[in-house]
């Protein structure tokens, strides 16, 4: 999927958080937002997602070519971020039985298949709210990550996970980088070293006025 932003701006109540931001993503590349805490990563990313409305500007979808609407194009997309919850009264189990009858598995891949692949098949069973949360944030990206999208959203992806779980991130992540655009918002070089372009959200801060 390609993201086209012309001249985009969010503002909440009378604060601007970025404006003029005008940028395209490319199909099949990389991208990480980058700034400081606050700065605006995460309105950026749900933005894009569709999931918060901008003041100002256009967001363009195309998806083989082809102009997508925002609505069209939530269908193509996963997205992961630290305030998104799962479902708790699953089990694990019941939890992708769930998810992939919204949004099927990359690869054809079972949802037995994909615990197998989170390394998580001793919790097979167990209720989520059970979890540990770097358990729950490795369900989080790999529902994300496997899902069969255009379009993959990470918003801070290694909150919770320790070094063995940043380094299944990693690898997980560039294994399933093709043919898609991935984006994750960040400031944690270890979240996003794989991505070929970068883009600084503090480039489109509004100047204050003097
Ligand atoms: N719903 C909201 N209403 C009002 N202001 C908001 C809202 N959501 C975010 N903001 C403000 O927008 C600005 C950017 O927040 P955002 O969460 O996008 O930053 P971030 O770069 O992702 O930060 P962090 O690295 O700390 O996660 C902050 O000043 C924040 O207070």
């Amino acid at each position: 999927m390609q993201v086209s932003l012309s001249n985009l701006g969010k503002r909440y109540n009378y604060e601007w958080i970025f404006r003029n931001l005008t940028y395209t993503f490319e199909s099949g590349a990389s991208y990480a937002i980058l700034g400081h805490n606050g700065s605006g990563k995460s309105t950026l990313l749900t933005t894009i997602a569709g999931y918060n409305l901008h003041s100002e500007g256009q967001i363009n979808y195309t998806l083989h070519a082809k102009p997508l609407s925002v609505e069209e194009a939530y269908r193509h997309l996963s997205l992961t971020a630290p305030y998104l919850e799962v479902i708790e009264e699953f089990t694990l189990l019941e939890m992708l039985a769930f998810h992939v009858k919204f949004k099927p598995l990359r690869h054809g891949l079972s949802p037995l298949e994909l615990v197998e692949r989170m390394g998580l098949q001793k919790a097979k069973n167990k209720f989520v709210k059970d979890f540990s949360s770097g358990m729950k944030q490795r369900l989080k990206l790999g529902l994300a990550i496997y899902s069969d999208t255009a379009l993959l959203l990470l918003d801070e992806p290694t909150t919770n996970l320790d070094q063995e779980g940043v380094a299944w991130y990693q690898e997980h992540v560039q294994q399933n980088q093709e043919g898609r655009l991935t984006i994750v918002a960040s400031n944690i070089l270890h979240e996003y070293s794989f991505c070929s372009h970068r883009l600084q959200i503090s480039d489109y801060h509004p100047v204050p006025r003097k």
